[in-house]
């Protein structure tokens, strides 16, 4: 429709309309009296002009950095996260651990049909609500091997960016990221809480404190209750030849060994970043930390800094689109925090309650953009697929995939959103037609009505039983030479490959020189017996489990979608088994498993069944087929998109998490792993935030020196 109204007059209403808010704003009514008694922001009217640090994403890196940020009372840091605030007991239950499975926390993201998985596409499941993913995800308590860690280190030695690092600073050419520079984040990141001494006897569980710390606000802790199935895992895995039993899950070794859950065992249930995190934060009643809910950061705003050969961009800030109608909900218990918080003085800066000018205000969406500056830095934690994607947005990434979606190019970066890894999972399934002797299982939940009724009431009665378990908390994780006799075969054709001929078209130089240096550091790894390869998780049933391939050799894309970036989620794209050796590995993996279940003097008793793929699968090309019609390329961890590698081999961040090019912005998140740890990310990702958190304070003592 034609608007009849002349445009001198339409500016005015707009004008008018600009103001009126502006008053609106200004006048809203500030509950608990003043902005610096506020944790948690009704509406992002209520953030300041300012805050030292913009963290965007409250999710699990998160809210780590933000929390440990604002230990000190005069740092001033805002969190701004997509997703709500919820006390859905969905996501506290621990039961089962997939509770959190539930669409209202999660991004609805499909990937793009993937060419070699016969063109079938996946759900790309990441959180989205305060605590991110890991408020949604199943809980599994694991850490990768330490040569999984010594790995990212690796890449830096004697580069030119570590050479650079040093002058700037840095320290240790690898700054640390190494597993003797990780395990005392490890520490740091869980507070660690054994077994009942019952459970442990019982079960077989072994652990040792010396691998962990007890003064996070997340707790990882143990089930009342383990299935009697899992001893008789544990012991057809000891019939396996080359099998170890760590002492601790966090040794950093492989093998087959238990591990706890992110929970808390006192309350029996979910404890992740935002109980351990932001209600610590808002625990300590200063008034330096806000968290804004429902609000999605557009792009960070980027600034000259300098003129000519040396000028370089600066993060002045974050920029997010705010409906003018839509306040943000605050569920109960975080209103009482906010109203029985005591104090209003503080020498935070951003305890000033000027309300934030309104700009860029859209007559017809009515909402408006707003822009907060952070003082020293933004720091991006919003995961392994919206990190590059804001990255994209804000014009730091590939040149071309950026002149394609019509956004100037700030900083030619190529490495943003390439480097893409997630572990895909495979079903190999077998089961044990005569394990009736081996009572209860799972099963019996469902199908013995007696076991059932005595579980429901050891819950009712005390949270305890069957009820309290997880997914699980036992699995085997293996080296390559363990699980096949082709070891030193396949090794050798990945040694020999031409790697960059397995990445899509028209990859930048530099990010092919990091895929060659990752797929070399894997050749060795296929040969030795300190990285795991090969994952099962034993839940003690009678049927087997998902297996996991836990370093993947293809690489996948993150980028934003070029028909409408802004409003669009990014495409992502696994490329799963587009290096064909994983198909290789993941076909070992299978043959490995039918050793396991039908050679295994253990099982034979229990009468091993095969049903898929079947033993008539059996050549490397049948087995090849099977998996790209049968496997999901996602165990839910993506990560790699904004990698910690020299600029030389495509990094995004060095290893201080700065971008490169840009002055005042790191990132901290599951983005930034070079290569996968051979396990479940979470308690990665924390260790990661901690080791971010002391690297922040560091450089802000440094600058204020
Ligand atoms: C279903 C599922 C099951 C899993 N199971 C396990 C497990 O059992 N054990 C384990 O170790 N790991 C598991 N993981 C993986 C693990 O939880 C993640 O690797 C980890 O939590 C990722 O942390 P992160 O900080 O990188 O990202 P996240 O925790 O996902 O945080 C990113 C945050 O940024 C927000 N965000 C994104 N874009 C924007 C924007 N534009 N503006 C504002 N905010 C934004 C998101 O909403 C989110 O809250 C699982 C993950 C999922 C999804």
């Amino acid at each position: 429709m034609r608007s009849s109204q002349s445009p001198s007059s339409l500016r005015q209403k707009l004008a008018l309309g600009a103001a009126l808010f502006s008053l609106t704003a200004t006048a809203y009514p500030r509950p608990g009296g003043g902005a610096n008694r506020w944790h948690v922001l009704h509406h992002a009217r209520e953030a300041a002009l300012e805050y030292d640090y913009v963290v965007i994403g409250g999710g699990t890196a998160g809210l780590t950095v933000a929390d440990r940020l604002t230990e000190d009372p005069n740092t001033t840091v805002l969190v701004i996260e997509y997703g709500a605030l919820s006390d859905s007991a969905l996501i506290s239950t621990v039961q089962g651990g997939f509770r959190g499975f539930d669409a209202q926390f999660l991004y609805a993201i499909e990937s793009v049909p993937q060419t070699h998985l016969k063109n079938r596409t996946t759900g790309v499941l990441a959180g989205k609500v305060v605590g991110g993913s890991s408020a949604v995800n199943a809980m599994m308590t694991v850490r990768g091997t330490a040569e999984d860690y010594d790995r990212w280190g690796s890449f830096f030695e004697g580069s030119p960016d570590g050479d650079e690092e040093e002058e700037r600073g840095g320290g240790e050419s690898n700054n640390g990221w190494s597993w003797s520079g990780m395990l005392p984040y490890f520490r740091k990141a869980l507070h660690f809480e054994p077994p009942l001494p019952q459970v442990a006897q019982t079960s077989g569980i072994v652990y040792n404190t010396s691998f962990w710390g007890n003064t996070s606000g997340v707790f990882t802790g143990w089930p009342s209750f383990q299935f009697p199935g899992t001893t008789v895992q544990f012991d057809a895995f000891r019939s396996m030849p080359g099998v170890k039993f760590p002492v601790d899950s966090g040794a950093g070794e492989p093998g087959v060994y238990w591990f706890p859950s992110f929970m808390d065992p006192h309350s029996v249930t979910r404890s992740y970043a935002r109980t351990g995190h932001h209600n610590r934060a808002m625990a300590r009643n200063t008034s330096n930390y806000h968290l804004l809910t429902r609000t999605k950061v557009d792009h960070i705003v980027l600034a000259q800094k300098g003129d000519g050969p040396n000028a370089k961009a600066i993060a002045t800030g974050v920029r997010f689109t705010v409906n003018a109608t839509a306040s943000v909900s605050v569920p109960e218990d975080a209103q009482a925090s906010k109203n029985n918080n005591g104090s209003s003085s503080s020498s935070s800066s951003s305890s000033s309650s000027t309300t934030v000018p309104v700009t860029g205000w859209n007559t017809t969406t009515h909402s408006h953009t707003q822009f907060v500056r952070a003082r020293r830095e933004v720091i991006l934690a919003a995961g392994g697929i919206h990190s590059p994607q804001i990255l994209q947005l804000s014009g730091v990434g590939p040149r071309r995939l950026l002149a394609e979606a019509n956004i100037s190019t700030i900083v030619d970066l190529p490495g943003v959103g390439q480097n893409f890894q997630d572990h895909p999972m495979l079903t190999a399934s077998f089961v044990l037609s005569n394990y009736s002797s081996v009572h209860p299982t799972s099963a019996d939940l469902f199908l013995n009505a007696t076991f059932r009724a005595w579980s429901d009431a050891a819950w009712k009665a005390n949270r305890t039983g069957p009820q309290s378990l997880g997914i699980g908390n036992a699995a085997a994780w293996l080296p390559f030479p363990v699980i096949s006799p082709r070891w030193s075969e396949i090794s050798g054709d990945l040694f020999s490959q031409k790697h960059a001929a397995y990445l899509p078209e028209g990859t930048d130089d530099t990010v092919a020189a990091g895929y060659a240096a990752q797929m070399t550091s894997y050749a060795t790894a296929l040969r030795n017996n300190r990285t795991a390869f090969y994952s099962n998780v034993l839940s003690g049933g009678a049927n087997s489990g998902t297996l996991v391939l836990l370093h993947p050799l293809s690489r996948g894309t993150v980028n934003i979608d070029p028909v409408d970036p802004h409003n669009r989620e990014p495409l992502v794209n696994y490329r799963a088994m587009s290096n064909p050796l994983d198909g290789m590995v993941m076909a070992e993996m299978i043959r490995y498993t039918r050793r396991f279940f039908m050679e295994n003097p253990v099982y034979t008793p229990y009468g091993p069944v095969e049903l898929a793929p079947g033993d008539y699968v059996n050549s490397d090309e049948d087995l090849v087929m099977y998996l790209s019609e049968t496997i999901t390329p996602s165990e839910y961890h993506p990560a790699g998109t904004c990698a910690m590698l020299p600029r030389a081999l495509g990094g995004v961040v060095d290893q201080k998490l700065r971008v490169y090019g840009i002055d005042g912005l790191r990132v901290v998140d599951a983005s930034i792993f070079p290569t996968l740890p051979g396990a479940n990310t979470c308690q990665t990702v924390y260790a990661v935030a901690e080791k971010a958190a002391d690297i922040i304070k560091a450089a802000a003592k440094s600058v204020s020196k």
